[in-house]
C-alpha cells in the first residue's frame, strides 16, 4: 500500500482551513531557515544575470545560472514525478521537463481544473529584493575583508564566487516559497466552497477588488507577522557549546524576513487566491452555477 497520496495535505479533509493554515504555518519555518542558509553567503548578483556567464552560453542556455540550476535540477525531480503533486509547480515551463519515469500517482481531484502559476512573479522579486536584502551582511563583511586585504577598487565586492553554494539554496527557498503562495489555491477552493453564493457573483462580473475583500482576514496576517517575527528572531539567535544564546549579531535580517511576507509572499498569495477564483466556474453549466449562487454558507470562516 502506498501513503505517497496523503503526502500533500498529509490525509483527512484536504480542504480543512484550519489544516492548510497549520501547512502555511510549518512552511514559515522551512522558508525562514532556508533564508538564514543563503544570508552566509554574498549577494552574488552574477548568479540572477541573463548570459552572465560564457560556459552556459556555450551550452546554448541563454537565462541566468539560477534558472539553468532550476532547469536541471527540476528536470531529475520531474522524473521522479515531483510536478504531479497538486502542490508542487517547477520554475522551469512544464514542456521543457522530461516525462516523469515512475507512474503517476492517482491523487484526489481536490482543485478545479487551473493554469495559476505565480513562479515568474516569485523568481522576479526573489532576485530583485530579497536576495539583495538578506545578503547585505555579508556582503558588507565581504567589502571590509577585501578592503582589509588590499583589494580595494573592486567593482565586483558582492561577489564572493560561491555561486554553486548559493544558487543551490536560492533554488530550495524558491521552491519553498513557491508551495506556500500556490497553496493559496486550497485556501481558496475551500473558502469558496464555504460559502459558493458570496463568490459567485463577482467571478460572474469579474470583480478581483470584491473576491480580495472576501478570502482576507486581516486578524489572520496580523497574528502571522507577529508569530514569524518572533520566530525569526530565535531561529537567527547564535548558541554558545553550552546551549546558552550568544546575544551576537542575528544570523539574519529580521525586519527582513517579515517585509519579505507582508511585501511578497502573502500579496501573491492572495493574488493566487483572487486568480484562482476567477477560473473557478469556467466549463460550468448555467445550472451548475446557479445551484452553486443558490447554496447558503456552511459555515462563518
Ligand atoms: O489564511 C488565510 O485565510 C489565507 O488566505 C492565507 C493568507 C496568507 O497568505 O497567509 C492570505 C490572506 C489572508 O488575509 C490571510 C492569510
Amino acid at each position: 500500500m502506498s501513503f505517497a497520496h496523503f503526502n500533500f495535505t498529509l490525509a483527512g479533509n484536504p480542504l480543512d482551513l484550519d489544516k492548510i493554515r497549520g501547512i502555511l504555518t510549518r512552511l514559515e519555518d522551512t522558508i525562514i531557515f532556508q533564508l538564514i542558509e543563503r544570508a552566509q553567503f554574498a549577494h552574488n548578483p552574477r548568479l540572477y544575470q541573463r548570459g552572465a556567464f560564457q560556459e552556459l552560453k556555450d551550452l546554448g542556455f541563454e537565462g541566468s545560472m539560477l534558472e539553468w540550476f532550476l532547469k536541471e535540477t527540476e528536470g531529475f525531480h520531474a522524473k521522479a514525478r515531483r510536478y504531479t503533486s497538486p502542490d508542487e509547480y517547477p520554475f522551469t515551463p512544464i514542456e521543457q521537463l522530461p516525462q516523469p519515469l515512475l507512474k503517476p500517482i492517482q491523487y484526489p481531484q481536490v482543485l478545479y481544473p487551473n493554469k495559476v502559476n505565480a513562479n515568474p512573479s516569485i523568481l522576479s522579486f526573489y532576485a530583485r529584493s530579497i536576495v539583495p536584502r538578506i545578503t547585505r551582511q555579508a556582503t558588507l563583511a565581504l567589502a571590509t575583508l577585501k578592503r582589509a586585504n588590499g583589494i580595494v577598487g573592486d567593482e565586483e565586492y558582492e561577489d564572493d564566487g560561491n555561486y554553486g553554494s548559493a544558487g543551490v539554496i536560492d533554488m530550495e527557498v524558491l521552491q519553498a516559497i513557491s508551495k506556500r503562495v500556490h497553496y493559496g489555491k486550497f485556501v481558496s477552493e475551500s473558502k469558496f466552497l464555504d460559502d459558493p453564493a458570496a463568490f459567485v457573483p463577482h467571478i460572474l462580473k469579474p470583480n478581483r477588488d470584491a473576491l480580495a475583500a472576501l478570502i482576507t482576514k486581516p486578524e489572520v496576517e496580523r497574528r502571522l507577522l507577529q508569530r514569524l517575527r518572533k520566530k525569526a528572531l530565535v531561529y537567527a539567535q547564535d548558541f554558545a557549546p553550552d546551549g546558552e544564546p550568544r546575544g551576537d549579531e542575528a544570523k539574519i535580517d529580521v525586519d527582513g524576513v517579515v517585509e519579505l511576507y507582508e511585501n511578497y509572499i502573502i500579496p501573491l498569495t492572495k493574488e493566487v487566491e483572487v486568480d484562482y477564483l476567477l477560473v473557478r466556474l469556467n466549463g460550468l453549466s448555467q445550472q451548475e452555477i446557479d445551484d452553486l449562487a443558490g447554496k447558503k454558507p456552511s459555515a462563518a470562516v
